[in-house]
Formats: structure tokens, C-alpha cells, sequence
């Protein structure tokens, strides 16, 4: 039974995901620059994204205007290539892409919880609500680094929480983390969930049926109504 108020596009094959989503993406950030003067773009990492970001940043966008910040990071040096940062840095900010304001989450502190409060203070330079968010998702229905049994789930899915950022250590994860928790996530006007392949069809189509979210962490994503959501999947 589909979520009604969640909107799915499925595409025959990735690039033409990746052209409509850029695209889409492009119509947002643009609106929002004419009615607001600035916008805010919350990226996921990983690898599903790398072909919409070498896209994306081909787009005619006043980006001198875009903010750019990372759903999540993991505790590593941004010199490296399992670093979010390294990745959208390599493929998103680059060409016409490379004048947006860019706000990562790893940080000088020595370790990710005080990580997690200094990044917390970073994302208040981000213009808020968060124009459009782009989430990834795991094979274990993980969104941002809000993993299925984190001891940190709990404390990133409260919805009374600050919106800001949290130290994640989940034995699933390779790499301590920081992640947006649910607060920030919500803290936006659009939602995209981008996903590839059968496997994590199968897992989204199981998450949308209504069940904890311990199980599958990207319920709360999926079975709020605070922010729209669109579901972008292809094979
Ligand atoms: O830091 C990360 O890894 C991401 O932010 C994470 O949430 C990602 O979106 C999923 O793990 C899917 O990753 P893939 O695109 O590599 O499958």
C-alpha cells in the first residue's frame, strides 16, 4: 500500500534518474534563490550520488547563492576518499558548482561527540529550513548515519531534539560518524530519498509498511508529514 503522501518516480535506468532529479534539484534551488535570495542543499554521501553530483554541477545555477552542506560524515580525514567531504568536494564542487558555500561536518575536534557539537555550531550558518535534502538509504533501511541498532538511534530519532548534529558508533558502520539527526533531516521544505537497484527497492517497499523504526531507521523519514518526500528509484 503506497504512502500517499509519499511521491514515487521510477526510472528505466540511472542516467535518466540522474538528469530529471538534477533538474529537479535546479528548479528548487533556483526558486528559492528568487524568493529568499539564498538556498540550502543537504547532501548524503556514499555511492549512489556521485553521477546526480557530476551532473548537478553542470547546472546554470547563481551558485555563488547555493549552500551546501552533508547529511552526514564519516570521522575520518577529508583527505579521504571514504570522507563525504572528499566525495562531494571531487565530483559536486567543481565547474559552475565550485562558487556554492560549503559547510562540512568533520572538524578539529578530537573526537566525533565533541565533533558532533562543533558541527552542530557549523549547520547554524546554513540558511534554514533546508531547501532540499537528498538521502541515501542502506540495505539495512539506515538514512544519513541513523543506523538500525546505533546506541546513538534513539537520540538522533527524537523529535523533540535541537536540530544539529550526533556521534554515531554503530558496529554495522564502517567508521565512528556524524549524522543530522531526524530534527535537522525535518528542518527542510523537500525531502528526495534516491535509490538504486532491486535490493534496496525491496527493503524501501518493506519500510513502507508501517513498523518500528529501529527496524528500518528511514520509516521516520517515510511516515512523517511534516515535509514532503519524493522517492527516486531506479534498477
Ligand atoms: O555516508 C554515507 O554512507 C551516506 O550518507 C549513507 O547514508 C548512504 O546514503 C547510504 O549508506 C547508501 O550508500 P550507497 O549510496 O553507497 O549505497
Amino acid at each position: 500500500m503506497p504512502l500517499h503522501w509519499v511521491h514515487e518516480h521510477h526510472f528505466p535506468d540511472s542516467p535518466t534518474l540522474v538528469h530529471a532529479l538534477s533538474g529537479e534539484i535546479k528548479v528548487d534551488l533556483e526558486e528559492a534563490i528568487g524568493e529568499r535570495g539564498a538556498c540550502s542543499l543537504v547532501v548524503s554521501g556514499g555511492r549512489t550520488p556521485r553521477a546526480l553530483f557530476e551532473q548537478l554541477r553542470t547546472e546554470a545555477l547563481d551558485w555563488t547563492k547555493v549552500w551546501i552542506a552533508l547529511a552526514d560524515e564519516r570521522w575520518v580525514e577529508t583527505t579521504s576518499p571514504d570522507s563525504n567531504e572528499y566525495l562531494v568536494r571531487e565530483t559536486l564542487l567543481q565547474d559552475l558548482a565550485a562558487a556554492a558555500h560549503f559547510i562540512g561536518l568533520k572538524n578539529p575536534a578530537p573526537k566525533p561527540e565533541a565533533g558532533a557539537e562543533w558541527a552542530s555550531r557549523a549547520l547554524t550558518r546554513v540558511p534554514r529550513p533546508f531547501d532540499v535534502v537528498v538521502l541515501g538509504m542502506g540495505e539495512d533501511g539506515h538514512t544519513a548515519s541513523l543506523f538500525p541498532g546505533s546506541l546513538a538511534l534513539a537520540r538522533g530519532l527524537d523529535p523533540a531534539a535541537v536540530p544539529g548534529c550526533i556521534a554515531v558508533n554503530a558496529l554495522t558502520a564502517p567508521h565512528a560518524r556524524l549524522s543530522l539527526n531526524l530534527s535537522a533531516l525535518l528542518d527542510s521544505r523537500r525531502i528526495i530519498l534516491y535509490i538504486e537497484g532491486e535490493a534496496k527497492r525491496h527493503v524501501y517497499l518493506r519500510a513502507r509498511v508501517p513498523g518500528t523504526v529501529a527496524e528500518y531507521p528511514v520509516r521516520a523519514i517515510l511516515h512523517q508529514r511534516t515535509v514532503p518526500v519524493d522517492v527516486f528509484w531506479a534498477p
